[in-house]
């Protein structure tokens, strides 16, 4: 079709393969179609007949299309319109892969008349096999439209699965018309979105159409490289349908790169796929790629072998595109034998063929007709024609070169578009990773900090409570080491070096210094009148009434059984008499109760101050003792100052 009108090197691609191409993409993307349906419930009768027909359609559309037939003809009365609609997209499906477009559009027709929701799966698919049609009887105008629309409706619907498939079929659309541009640019959308999808085979098919496309524009390598990728998985998954037709492409790709040696191998191998899927149909591709191969290696006999047996097998009424195409083929084969005649017949058809396309559009055949009818002049000694054809020639082939510069240009710019549209993606792809790495180690940090501050918390409490429990147990101990346990006062070892420390002090400082020592008359009485318990509440009743006469930096001590001393910092002795003074009285007016029965105590109280005589705490202590030796001698109860 229009596809095969533009340049030498697309002559040369067998324009059945082209066809077939296409109608394996149209193939390919109504099967993306498949699971959209799934989404739907049908009833699981039917489900199961479509998931069987659909596994038909994976063999052979022709099996997949007496199956959904005889499905319509025995169950469509009785099912739901929705139901009925999706049996028709697939008939329509099957037709339009097979070339029986009137009967798809038929119905289609029957689809589109029981009212599908446009903007469901099935409204849109059915679009999508109507725009195909049109596409394939050259009403590619009316086809885009079509598609356009289709394309609106996925994405209002937000269907990502239907606007890969719209994508799919606009790619295809444009690579039928020429523009690989734009059909690489909607390849790769849907690539794009079908990769998000994640679906291998989905993924494949489209890899089959982009590499259809990239031979195109004679991007061998991608080409190449794709078509082998996605024949390894179609075989490895058992595909054989679909392994067929990338392997025609690859073939096609090979005699196109004048690999012929490559390129009969290729084709071989499409003719052992045929024979495995038991599959003669589509066998004419490999016979005149055969044909063309053993050609171009000067292998004519050969070559016509493998043409005899492609007529055979090619549709019997072929278009125009195809009538042209072989009869090039042909005169160039007698032209090598020089058989005038038949070359002149072969000229003759193509000739005829031509005038259904304008020369501006159909370059390359135009200069290989030129070509040919210049060497069959030569041939028949005519060099005045052979002149005038070769001129011509040249001055189409200059045309042709013109646009294949510019054909070249595109090319390199698509390239150059694609790659920046997959570096973008896989940019964008990184940096989402790099996100989500800079999240995971914000939280890991925040995670680690947070577990570092309760370590730290912990370790503090379990520190606060050591240190605590230290202080209070050297507090406990410093208490009972300086504490008589008795009254709860100084004991003796404290009180004597608190004293001799106070009185340092008041040395340095030439302060007053003062101490008192008493002593409770007659205890052993008491303890013998009342028990040595008894002695002991007496004491510690002493040591309290005592205590209210002592100031801050006065202290108490017990220093002996019943003997006590009272140190008075900045205290002479004549103040010093008065506070003991006052603790005799203190001591002798209190009343005990002990054992029940009150009674009464008294001591007796030796007073001694700090001067030039005394100046060691022995010596202070000697004579403040002396002094309360002096008082009981006196009578006891009564305070004795130490004479200076
Ligand atoms: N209950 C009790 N008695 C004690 C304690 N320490 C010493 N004593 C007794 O205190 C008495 C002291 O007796 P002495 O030294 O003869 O003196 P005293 O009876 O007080 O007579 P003078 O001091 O001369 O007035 C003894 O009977 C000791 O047993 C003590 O901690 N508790």
């Amino acid at each position: 079709m229009m596809r095969a009108m533009s340049m030498t090197n697309k002559v040369r691609k067998s324009s059945i393969s082209q066809r077939i191409y296409f109608l394996l993409s149209l193939l390919l993307c109504l099967t993306f179609a498949i699971p959209s349906y799934a989404i739907n419930a049908h009833p699981p009768w039917l489900q199961q007949s479509f998931d069987q027909v659909d596994i038909l359609d994976k063999k052979d559309p022709k099996l997949a299309l007496d199956f959904a037939q005889k499905l319509l003809a025995e169950k469509g009365d009785s099912m739901s319109d929705y139901d009925k609609t999706a049996l028709y997209e697939r008939l329509a499906r099957y037709c339009t892969y097979l070339g029986e477009f009137t009967l798809g559009q038929e119905y289609i027709k029957q689809g589109f008349a029981l009212k599908p929701d446009p903007a469901s799966s099935i409204g849109i698919s059915l679009k999508l096999s109507q725009a195909s049609i049109l596409d394939e009887l050259g009403n590619s105008e009316q086809a885009l439209n079509l598609y356009f629309e289709a394309e609106q409706l996925a994405k209002d619907s937000e269907n990502s699965k239907m606007l890969a498939d719209t994508y799919s079929y606009l790619a295809n659309s444009y690579s039928l018309n020429h523009n690989d541009i734009e059909a690489l640019k909607y390849f790769h959308q849907a690539y794009l979105l079908l990769e998000k999808l994640g679906d291998d085979l989905e993924l494949a098919y489209l890899k089959a159409q982009m590499a259809t496309s990239y031979s195109f524009i004679n991007d061998d390598e991608k080409a190449i490289s794709l078509a082998t990728e996605v024949i390894q998985y179609f075989l490895a998954n058992e595909y054989y349908f679909d392994a067929l037709y990338a392997q025609s492409g690859l073939a096609n790709d090979y005699l196109r790169m004048k690999d012929y040696q490559q390129a009969e191998i290729e084709f071989k191998k499409v003719i052992e796929l045929t024979k495995k899927l038991g599959k003669s149909d589509s066998i004419y591709t490999a016979y005149i790629g055969l044909a063309k191969v053993y050609f171009h290696l000067e292998q004519n006999d050969k070559a016509r072998y493998y043409y005899q047996l492609y007529e055979s097998k090619r549709h019997q009424a072929p278009p125009p595109y195809t009538v042209i195409h072989d009869a090039i083929f042909v005169a160039q084969v007698e032209l090598a034998d020089e058989n005038i005649d038949k070359v002149k017949q072969a000229i003759s058809i193509a000739e005829q063929a031509l005038t259904k396309f304008e020369q501006e559009k159909a370059l390359s055949w135009y200069s290989s007709l030129y070509d040919l009818k210049s060497k069959l002049a030569k041939l028949e000694n005519n060099y005045q024609a052979a002149y005038e054809y070769q001129s011509e020639y040249i001055r189409i082939k200059a045309l042709y070169h013109n646009e294949e510069r510019e054909r070249v240009r595109s090319k390199y710019k698509v390239m150059f578009d694609t790659d920046q549209a997959l570096l973008q993606n896989q940019l964008l792809e990184r940096d989402k990773q790099l996100d989500k790495i800079a999240l995971e180690n914000a939280q890991n940090k925040q995670w680690l900090q947070n577990i570092i501050i309760i370590v730290a918390i912990i370790f503090v409490i379990i520190l606060s409570a050591f240190i605590y429990r230290q202080v209070r147990t050297s507090k406990t101990l410093h208490k009972l080491a300086n504490t008589d346990t008795l009254t709860e006062l100084a004991n003796r070892r404290f009180s004597f070096l608190y004293a001799e420390k106070m009185m340092s002090l008041a040395i340095r400082e030439q302060e007053d210094f003062a101490i008192v020592v008493f002593d409770v008359d007659h205890f052993k009485q008491v303890n013998d009148k009342y028990g040595h318990a008894g002695g002991d509440i007496a004491l510690k009743a002493l040591a309290i009434t005592a205590s209210e006469y002592v100031r801050n930096k006065d202290i108490l001590g017990r220093i002996g059984g019943e003997e006590f001393l009272l140190v008075l910092p900045n205290t002479s002795a004549k103040q010093a008499t008065v506070i003991a003074e006052r603790i005799r009285l203190a001591i002798a007016n209190k009343v005990l109760t002990i054992n029940e029965q009150q009674t009464n105590i008294t001591a007796s109280f030796g007073v001694a101050e700090l001067s030039a005589t005394r100046a060691s705490f022995n010596q202070l202590f000697y004579d403040a003792d002396i002094a309360l030796y002096q008082a009981k001698e006196k009578g006891r109860n009564q305070v004795v100052v130490a004479t200076s």
